[in-house]
């Protein structure tokens, strides 16, 4: 065992074919993680060799991890259905067409599973939000902005780990209506400050500030191991399912 293996405390039940749309920090991170587990990547997509997202090579894989751009991610997932090959995807910044590939996965009885975070620490994070925004739900005394930094190479703002922390936000504080992308004062808009700082694998700030006192949540990441880590269990988990998934029924 190697020492990726012994970190991950790897218990191999069935190798993988893996297809890696994307080939980028995320996919070279994956691959990594993938490999030291016994899997084989069979394909690697980029920019370069956009062949192999045809159906006569994609349909090979028992699965495709998709970390790609804004751009191509519709695109690239809508082949995977072509090739009915269940679908990982981690791509941020192309959230308007999220519901329309979920009902595409639906219609054709496809597997598909996105989440703007794979890491288990953020996840876990994303509960700990949840409550906190319930508690502040009927505490109008405190007003509530959020922080995301991340590395100059970042296509998209905000993040997309801030969008569903700011959708579970305004879920609770009903106070809040809408978000911006900037220092607003607004009463009913939630402010997201991105900042572009490297090497930063992405951290994600939520405070609550009142004359009184602030409460602050925060999750850094250390590195890109743990997105990688949560997108190659994932892949494992869907072999063999049909349908819409994140990976909160994966890890809860
Ligand atoms: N959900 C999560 O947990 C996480 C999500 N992300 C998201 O994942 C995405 C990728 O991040 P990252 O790896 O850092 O980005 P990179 O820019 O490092 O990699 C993107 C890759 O996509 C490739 N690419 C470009 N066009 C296509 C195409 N048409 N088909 C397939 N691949 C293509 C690029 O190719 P080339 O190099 O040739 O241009 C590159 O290999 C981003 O949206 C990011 O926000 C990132 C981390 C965690
Ligand atoms: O682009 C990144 O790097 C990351 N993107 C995801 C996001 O937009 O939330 C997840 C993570 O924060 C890293």
């Amino acid at each position: 065992m190697n020492h990726l293996s012994i970190k991950h405390n790897i218990q191999l039940t069935r190798v993988m074919k893996i297809a890696l749309i994307g080939y980028g920090k995320m996919g070279k991170a994956i691959e990594a993680i993938a490999v030291a587990k016994g899997h084989e990547i069979i394909i690697r997509v980029d920019v370069n060799s956009q062949h192999l997202l045809e159906k006569e090579h994609l349909e090979k894989a028992d699965v495709a991890i998709e970390f790609s751009t804004p751009e191509t991610a519709y695109d690239n997932i809508l082949k995977c259905f072509d090739a009915n090959v269940p679908v990982i995807s981690g791509t941020t910044g192309w959230l308007d067409k999220l519901s329309e590939i979920k009902s595409i996965c639906e219609q054709r009885k496809q597997a598909f599973l996105h989440t703007t975070n794979f890491s288990i620490g953020v996840n876990i994070f994303f509960e700990v939000n949840k409550r906190l925004a319930e508690l502040m739900a009927s505490q109008p005394q405190y007003n509530v902005w959020m922080e995301e930094i991340h590395h100059t190479q970042k296509k998209d703002a905000p993040s997309g780990t801030a969008l569903t922390l700011a959708e579970q936000v305004m879920a609770n504080v009903t106070r809040k209506t809408s978000w911006t992308n900037d220092y607003s004062n607004e009463p009913g808009t939630l402010p997201i400050i991105s900042k572009r700082i490297d090497p930063a694998p992405g951290t994600h700030i939520i405070n609550y500030t009142s004359d009184i006192d602030d409460i602050t949540i925060s999750h850094t990441a250390h590195s890109r191991e743990g997105f990688a880590a949560g997108a190659v269990v994932a892949a494992e988990w869907i072999k063999g399912k049909t349908g819409v998934f994140t990976m909160r029924e994966v890890l809860f």
